[in-house]
């Protein structure tokens, strides 16, 4: 019913391009050199921390910055490049919302969607954007005034009306965070049916890992103004290129540890680091799912072995912290997350197994590799708690 809305796509012809984006307010530089693509139908989702340069690009895309270096294509066609060539955002066929988009008050909710249609005949007007609006769940208010609405509701007449032009691509900014949680779920949920109906190629900014791997077909993760890694979001959750793209996505486990025969012993276990330099330190990051926790039966002797210290039902799964010995004697604070109630006495003896899929190492910052805090470590012995990167 909705094929029509389909934007008409040059074949192969990539949806967005970004070459070799630079930016900066006054003397300070907050896009670093990105390149960036989304592919016809593709959904792309710009993540990081607040003020990694996110809606900076963003804005590039759309034409509401003007850009100071680097090319900006839609469609194979340059709308900002050298020489200062810059296409107005009004023809750039983006449609545009934000996290707090202004509908026109003078304007019914269908007078709203219809309002960039001017060029279609009116019953052509009304038929697409009824069509969007149902699929937004918000045909029944079709007459209303955006005051009589709640601020869910105009958020979802702010997609159709940006979705209604069935531009080349779509500019998200934020577009849930002004939601409360389970109106936010529903409305991701709807948005990305309709976006995925009508066949948008989509950037979406968002700061929420979660909402990321919800959205994206692939994710481009920035911090401070470069893009670390670009993937899907398995490739960026299982084969993560730099320690902030696992701590990014959660809380980890942060254990150091020297490199011997290719291994490094930690409180959790000996983790295979054979690629890393014999010698050097390696920084080893265990996500709090990664740790199978069993309970030992018979009574342990106190803290030869690792013992609970204590544990928390979080509602899906329980937390529990581990005090963590070592084959060597060593031990470390740990988090565990296991699904369901599990929730052993403090003390409680347990032995540990790792999943060694989510576990992660990296030459640490005194072999030469970025480190989230920039530390170097000390030696293998000292351990610490890390938590997310946000
Ligand atoms: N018009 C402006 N003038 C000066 N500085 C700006 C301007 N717009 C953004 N900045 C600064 O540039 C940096 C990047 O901002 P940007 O909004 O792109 O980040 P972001 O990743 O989208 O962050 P957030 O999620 O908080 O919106 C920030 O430090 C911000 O303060």
């Amino acid at each position: 019913m909705h094929q029509n809305l389909k934007p008409p796509f040059a074949s192969g012809a990539t949806a967005l391009s970004m070459q070799g984006i630079h930016h900066a307010f006054g003397r300070r530089e907050v896009v670093k050199g990105v390149d960036l693509e989304v592919l016809p139908g593709e959904v792309v989702c710009l993540l990081g921390p607040s003020g990694c340069g996110k809606t900076t690009l963003l804005r590039i895309a759309a034409g509401l910055e003007t850009l100071q270096q680097g090319r900006v294509t839609l469609e194979g066609r340059e709308v900002a490049g050298a020489g200062g060539r810059q296409v107005p955002p009004e023809k750039r066929s983006v449609g545009l919302a934000f996290q707090d988009s202004a509908l026109f008050p003078h304007l019914s909710v269908l007078e709203n969607v219809t309002f960039g249609l001017k060029h279609l005949p009116a019953a052509e007007r009304r038929r697409r954007a009824l069509g969007l609006l149902e699929q937004l769940g918000m045909a029944a208010h079709a007459e209303s005034y955006p005051h009589m609405l709640s601020g869910g509701q105009q958020q979802r007449v702010a997609l159709a009306r940006a979705l209604a032009p069935a531009p080349q691509l779509m500019l998200l900014d934020e577009p849930f965070s002004s939601l409360d949680a389970r109106l936010r779920d529903q409305i991701r949920d709807d948005t990305l049916h309709v976006l995925k109906k009508v066949g948008a190629a989509t950037l979406l900014v968002t700061h929420d890992p979660e909402e990321a791997m919800f959205m994206a077909d692939r994710i481009a993760l920035m911090r401070d103004g470069h893009i670390i890694q670009v993937g899907t979001p398995r490739e960026l959750y299982c084969n993560p290129s730099d320690p902030f793209v696992v701590t990014f996505f959660g809380e980890v486990n942060e254990l150091t540890g020297v490199v011997r025969d290719g291994l490094v012993h930690t409180p959790v276990g000996v983790i295979e680091a054979g690629w890393l330099a014999e010698g050097s330190t390696a920084r080893v990051l265990v996500r709090p799912e990664a740790l199978q926790v069993e309970a030992l039966d018979a009574p342990a002797e106190a803290h030869s072995h690792s013992h609970i210290v204590m544990a928390k039902l979080l509602g899906r799964s329980s937390l529990l912290h581990i005090c963590a010995h070592g084959d060597e004697g060593d031990e470390a604070h740990i988090h565990a997350r296991v699904p369901g109630v599990f929730l052993p006495a403090e003390g409680q003896p347990v032995t540990l197994r790792l999943d060694p899929s989510q576990v992660f190492v990296f030459p640490s910052a005194a072999a030469g590799a970025r480190t989230a805090h920039g530390q170097a470590e000390q030696d293998h012995r000292d351990y610490a708690y890390g938590h997310d990167g946000q």
